[in-house]
């Protein structure tokens, strides 16, 4: 077992074994000032753990053990520039991208380029707004889609209007098929983004797309390999640059966002950086007792290694945060989905959860009732927002009546005389609550879930900044591609083999 994982074990288990049959409504009920003590707010963000399954001594341990990781010099490091991405001997510095909190010749690099991609993503923004163009679409998979694609979304009302906005990203012909039909290629422009310019899926949507515009003029490109990006037949002054230094799920702070910057304008883009660079500055100088990206790890840890607990559930009660959950799924579970250490070691305790969710009130009508009266103990962050931006005050009073009600059941249950109508209630549940959704609130939103991953890569003593694990099927789905299009090529596996007849024998002449 490694040492990451010992000192989670030792520093948990007394506290897990003493809590064993503790229950969330006891633990407020015992402690007046826990509402109070158990929440803190940054800026226009309150986070209250209230609602966790722990009590103060264990909380002072999960404070402990993160003194114990060091996870205020990880930060530091991160910061820095240092190679915490040892698997690919890089660093991860999305944060350069919008804070200058360090003062390594690497990160200033790093800062200064960013800031000159920016000025030249500007002029895009603006040659554009210029232009006849009325659409665009974002093509990318991944980092450079889920990112864009949530944020352009969350702040629908904060669009300039000037541009309609789409997202193209599955290989699946019907994607690009739909998305394009309503659109006129003389009036809308592409950003064909990966970072790679490698993936399967952006390349082949790419040509698409390329052949429907008819010509490369309005054809754009963000990419860390721009002569793969040229080669493509974009041209050079529409290659914006991104670096190996960022992760595809940490980029949309880069000009991976050009899309986000179109629909919301350069200063909404500037101001999604700054509520991140808030988060930033937290994150790296509060003290991990009261720093909220920390505290909502360790609690993280608490859940998945004291408690057990399998998968978190993410239940923003907010429209416009209903693609959170999809975006976190790539961000949490490619960045911790890991059993191996850097050192080749196995982990020796759980790490990951499945990370699920889904948008509130419509999740208590389908998959609510299994996260009150399951088998399986579901954790859960609920998100809100204090202020909306329409006018239907009677909706809104009915939403956080909703999320205040459910966070309330799923803690403190109900006891009916027939069982089945009974409620065992002890599920945990952090509630974030923003006082409005704006880019600046989304920004530090975002980046509190980065440095939350980031802070449980370092408890549990991975790499959150690698993803060896999508690998394998696509180099089989590219050794089988022949095969699908009817080559006469050997198929070793015996299953796969007849499921190609099956196909061969079905498909349509
Ligand atoms: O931006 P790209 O290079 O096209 O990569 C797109 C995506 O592809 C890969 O499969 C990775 O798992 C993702 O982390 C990445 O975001």
């Amino acid at each position: 077992m490694t040492t990451a994982a010992r000192r989670i074990i030792d520093t948990l288990a007394p506290h897990a074994r003493r809590l064993d049959s503790a229950r969330i409504a006891d633990l407020v009920d015992a402690d007046a000032a826990r509402p109070h003590d158990f929440a803190l707010r940054i800026g226009g963000l309150y986070a209250s753990f209230a609602r966790q399954r722990f009590d103060r001594d264990a909380r002072d341990a999960l404070v402990a053990l993160g003194d114990a990781a060091a996870l205020p010099q990880a930060f530091r490091a991160l910061f820095d520039g240092a190679i915490v991405n040892t698997s690919e001997n890089r660093p991860a510095l999305h944060v350069a991208l919008r804070s200058a909190l360090s003062d390594t010749a690497i990160a200033r690099d790093a800062h200064a380029q960013a800031a000159e991609a920016r000025v030249r993503m500007a002029e895009l923004v603006a040659q554009l707004e210029a232009s006849d163009v009325t659409d665009i679409v974002n093509v990318g998979i991944g980092g450079s889609d889920l990112g864009p694609r949530l944020v352009v979304d969350a702040l629908k009302d904060f669009g300039t209007g000037r541009f309609r906005v789409h997202f193209l990203t599955n290989v699946d012909g019907s994607d690009a098929q739909h998305r394009l039909a309503r659109l006129d290629p003389a009036k809308t422009a592409a950003i064909l983004v990966s970072k790679t310019f490698g993936t399967q899926e952006t390349l082949l949507n790419g040509a698409v797309v390329r052949d429907w515009l008819g010509g490369s003029e309005r054809l754009y490109a963000v990419s860390a390999n721009v002569p793969r990006a040229e080669a493509f037949g974009v041209a050079p002054e529409r290659v914006l640059p991104m670096w190996d230094w960022v992760g595809g799920r940490y980029s949309l702070w880069s000009a991976v966002g050009f899309s986000i910057a179109l629909a919301v304008g350069m200063d909404g883009f500037e101001a999604l950086l700054a509520g991140a660079a808030d988060m930033d500055a937290h994150a790296l100088q509060a003290p991990i007792g009261e720093n909220l990206p920390l505290l909502h790890a360790l609690t993280g840890v608490w859940n998945r290694n004291a408690l057990g607990l399998a998968t978190h559930a993410v239940l923003p009660y907010d429209e416009r945060l209903a693609l959170l959950p999809a975006y976190l799924q790539q961000l949490v579970m490619e960045s911790l989905g890991k059993s191996i250490t850097p050192d080749g070691e196995a982990v020796g305790i759980d790490t990951v959860p499945v990370l699920w969710g889904g948008p509130g009130t419509n999740s208590q009508h389908s998959f609510f009732q299994a996260l009150h009266q399951g088998t399986q103990t579901v954790p859960a962050d609920f998100i809100g927002v204090v202020n909306p931006a329409h006018p239907h005050a009677d909706n809104h009073a009915a939403l956080l009546s909703n999320l205040l009600a459910q966070t309330e059941a799923l803690a403190n249950g109900y006891s009916a005389d027939d069982a089945q109508k009974s409620y065992p209630g002890n599920r945990p549940s952090t509630l974030l609550l923003l006082d409005r959704l704006d880019p600046r609130s989304l920004g530090a939103l975002i980046a509190l879930y980065e440095h939350s991953v980031y802070a449980q890569s370092v408890l549990w003593g991975i790499n959150a900044f690698d993803q060896w694990g999508v690998e394998l099927g696509k180099r089989i789905a590219g050794e089988l591609m022949p095969a699908v299009q009817g080559d006469d090529v050997a198929v070793a596996d015996p299953v796969t083999r007849a499921l190609l007849d099956e196909i061969r024998a079905r498909r349509a002449r």
